[in-house]
């Protein structure tokens, strides 16, 4: 199955459990849209026992009343989105009781607020017991807005300017960065780390998944089939999303015609270049011009799958490892 899983993201995955310790906090971002394909079964075994926060970013694609960014709107949209998903994925979550989940997006004040309030209370309490340094290590897949959230939480405790290097497609942060402060006066500090990829895709939805929220670096796989199964999630939802493109269609060429036509993307010689097209669909569909709307189905049935899938990953893992000490 296609995955994306440079050599960067195996040294970061080791210098991370080389060097996150005992007391530091974890804070994990996840894409609100797949927030269970974009659970990495990798970064389990680096935070068990560990504190864990979990942010869904990107509520505002995923959510509908977070996408106008109105302060109370997207509040009430991540409130919503804990209470139905979050009680759900507390049930099938194999480490509970150190970790807590929180909704962004990485431009609403008061999302980030809750969040740093959090981050006080878990790293506060080691800090004030010993006056010791407490890192808080921000990990996930690539592009999932760690940077964003890194320095919106910067903003919001320091009113520092940016100190992660922010950009729209995946990768851009290539090592384990430096730490910068995250409170006045106290020795707690934020670690960014380059994204970290799935080593292997559990199910081979999930690699067009992740090309569609643009975790995985574009042209992995052919633009005009991941367009496809947008366009299959789209008639699921409503024909009606895409009607400033095309008629409603379930046929990809069809849409992508009219998409070209439509919106005047044509290719050399004013003719339909179903890549060209297919790479500005997918830029929209980024953007939130389709609506927001969570791309996983969240039905118990899934998450058991999911989970089994997972454990037969460890598993396998475990005996790799056990066969590679033997021989050693
Ligand atoms: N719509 C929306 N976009 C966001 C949000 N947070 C970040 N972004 C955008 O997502 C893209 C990636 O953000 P980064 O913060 O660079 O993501 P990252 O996880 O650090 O990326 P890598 O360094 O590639 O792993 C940028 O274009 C951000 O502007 C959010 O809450 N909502």
């Amino acid at each position: 199955m296609t995955t994306w899983f440079p050599g960067h993201m195996k040294t970061t995955l080791k210098r991370l459990r080389d060097s996150v310790s005992k007391n530091d906090v974890i804070v994990e971002v996840r894409d609100a849209r797949i927030p269970l394909s974009s659970r990495n079964p990798a970064l389990e075994t680096l935070a068990a026992n560990r504190k864990r926060v979990v942010v869904y970013n990107k509520c505002d694609l995923a959510f509908p009343s977070a996408g106008d960014l109105c302060k109370t709107r997207a509040l009430n949209s991540v409130r919503a989105f804990e209470e139905t998903y979050v009680e759900t994925l507390a049930r099938w979550e194999t480490i509970q009781t150190l970790r807590r989940y929180v909704g962004t997006v990485s431009n609403v004040p008061e999302c980030i607020k809750r969040l740093l309030q959090l981050l006080q209370k878990l790293t506060y309490s080691d800090h004030a017991a010993s006056n010791r340094t407490v890192k808080v290590f921000v990990v996930g897949m690539p592009n999932v807005g760690k940077s964003s959230v890194m320095n919106a939480l910067r903003h919001a405790s320091l009113h520092r300017r940016k100190v992660a290097v922010v950009g729209s497609h995946p990768g851009v942060t290539r090592n384990v960065g430096e730490v910068v402060r995250l409170f006045e006066g106290k020795n707690v500090y934020m670690v960014d780390t380059p994204g970290i990829m799935l080593p292997t895709i559990l199910q081979p939805e999930d690699a067009i998944k992740f090309a569609l929220v643009h975790a995985m670096k574009d042209g992995r796989l052919h633009n005009a089939v991941v367009v496809d199964y947008l366009l299959y999630r789209l008639n699921l939802i409503d024909p009606n999303t895409y009607t400033r493109l095309s008629s409603p269609t379930n046929d990809v060429s069809t849409f992508l015609h009219n998409a070209a036509v439509h919106t005047g993307k044509l290719g050399k010689g004013g003719t339909v270049n179903d890549d060209l097209i297919a790479s500005y669909v997918l830029q929209l569909y980024r953007t939130g011009f389709f609506g927001a709307f969570v791309l996983d189905s969240m039905e118990e049935e899934q998450w058991q799958q999911r989970l089994a899938l997972e454990k037969n990953l460890v598993r396998r893992n475990q005996r790799r490892v056990c066969s590679t000490r033997k021989k050693a």
